[in-house]
């Protein structure tokens, strides 16, 4: 990367030089911002010294600065232990401010680590096959999925259990469609408190409602020609689908508390864990939204069903792992490892199995994993009622139990999880067939 010193004094160049931990680094030195625009060379973080900030030009001297490069980040490096100044600096449009005390080192050492993990960020690969992992057919037909839906600006709706990757899947879109200098917006309904989605999404003016301090944009504005992910679609109430559909049918919002009309350019994609076809016929989910956000639907399959990724996946949570606890050399897996990875069913799907490797990582004790170093929760369970022998309606009942109990008893979540209807189960305790309830 390359580092640049803007300051009066070489001294700063020597101090940054001798504290960078990266060899490859390469540290340019101007001694104004004359020299700095006179040169050829842009660098991808430029250090600046207070001595040469001058409020009353600073502000036209950044934007001459993102001009020549808008991948530059700005580190206003003072003396002044001042929030104010602070403030004031990265409203000028610096990046970071580091204040130059005792703690000098250490920060800059932490602001280095910043600025080149948003450098990778940025120059990161586009290539869909760097962003998800996996050589099954299975997963080779996704990526079939998503270069068609890339070179076109149609809605995508991605179905798939939790932890199998929609969100990267969403993101992969983004990178690859000619959107991908614009934001990438997600927003995930489930986790929202239902009272703040309208806001979430469509904005508010200031003083709508108690507690609107502040005009606050929505993300169909925050994602202006670029892509908005929403997550967990089917979890949006009846009255926000209806202002959902009336927004994507005219391509423009409206704020909370506000008549102007704002103009749209997103491309919409969506997912889901639910089945929002049986949502449809329970009524509890506009057939008309439905059809307008169904666009190109695009299903990932479950890990289990594409044993083949399982590996590969494991060894790429492995390699990032290591390099993250600095651990060398990269750990392997051991054949037993191997053989318990590929037989479990993974319910977390690709989520679980890195998390899995993770901790895996960081308890075994030598350069390899043995499958006592992969802690699956709940696996005797699993193995206990696989070796019994048993008819497919006590082989259900036991799963439902084994639901019913890990939910603490609630029957709504159980049959979401089960994609099986609550009246059913209810029917199944009333029958007395669910033994322990
Ligand atoms: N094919 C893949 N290659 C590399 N990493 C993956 C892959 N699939 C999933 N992951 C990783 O697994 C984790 C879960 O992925 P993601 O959040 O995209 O899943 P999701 O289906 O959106 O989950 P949820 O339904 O719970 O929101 C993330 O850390 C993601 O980076």
């Amino acid at each position: 990367m390359q580092l640049g010193v803007l300051s009066r004094t070489y001294h700063l160049s020597q101090i940054i030089l001798e504290n960078n931990n990266s060899e490859e680094d390469v540290i340019k030195y101007y001694s104004s911002f004359k020299d700095f625009f006179s040169s050829e060379v842009i660098p991808n973080v430029l250090f600046i010294d207070d001595t040469l900030i001058n409020f009353d030009s600073i502000k036209k001297e950044i934007r001459q600065v993102k001009k020549k490069s808008s991948e530059v980040q700005l580190v206003a490096i003072s003396n002044a232990n001042d929030i104010d100044y602070a403030d004031a600096l990265i409203d000028c449009g610096f990046d970071f401010y580091l204040l130059n005390n005792d703690f000098f080192f250490k920060r800059l050492q932490k602001c280095l680590n910043s600025v080149r993990h948003n450098f990778f960020q940025l120059h990161a690969s586009t290539e869909i096959s760097d962003i998800i992992k996996g050589d099954s057919e299975e997963i080779k037909k996704v990526f079939e999925v998503i270069k068609k839906a890339s070179t076109t600006k149609i809605n995508v709706n991605i179905t798939g259990e939790t932890g199998t990757g929609k969100e990267l899947v969403a993101q992969a879109i983004h990178k690859q469609s000619t959107r991908n200098q614009n934001p990438f917006i997600a927003v995930n309904i489930a986790a929202i408190p239902k009272d703040l989605i309208e806001s979430e999404l469509f904005g508010h003016e200031e003083g709508a409602f108690t507690g609107a301090t502040k005009r606050r944009l929505g993300k169909f504005e925050e994602a202006k020609n670029g892509t908005l992910f929403l997550d967990e679609i089917g979890e949006l109430s009846l009255d926000l689908q209806t202002k959902l559909l009336r927004v994507l049918q005219e391509n423009e919002v409206t704020r909370i508390g506000s008549n102007e009309v704002i103009k749209t350019d997103i491309r919409l994609v969506t997912a889901t864990h639910k089945n929002l076809r049986n949502e449809v016929f329970e009524n509890k989910f506009r057939e008309d939204l439905y059809y307008r956000l169904l666009g190109l639907p695009l299903n990932i399959p479950p890990l289990r069903e594409r044993k083949g990724d399982i590996l590969n996946l494991a060894e790429l949570f492995i390699e990032e792992a290591c390099i993250y606890n600095k651990i060398t050399p990269i750990k392997k897996l051991h054949a037993d490892a191997q053989r318990k990875l590929v037989t479990y069913h993974f319910p977390g799907n690709v989520r679980q199995l890195k998390s899995l490797i993770e901790l895996s990582v960081i308890i075994s004790d030598f350069k390899t994993i043995r499958a006592s170093d992969l802690l699956i929760e709940n696996e005797e369970i699993e193995d206990i009622s696989l070796k019994k022998e048993r008819t497919l309606e006590e082989y259900n009942i036991e799963i439902i139990e084994y639901f019913l109990k890990k939910y603490k008893g609630k029957v709504n979540f159980v049959s979401d999880k089960l994609e099986m209807s609550k009246s059913k189960i209810y029917k199944l305790i009333q029958e007395k067939k669910l033994s322990k309830y």
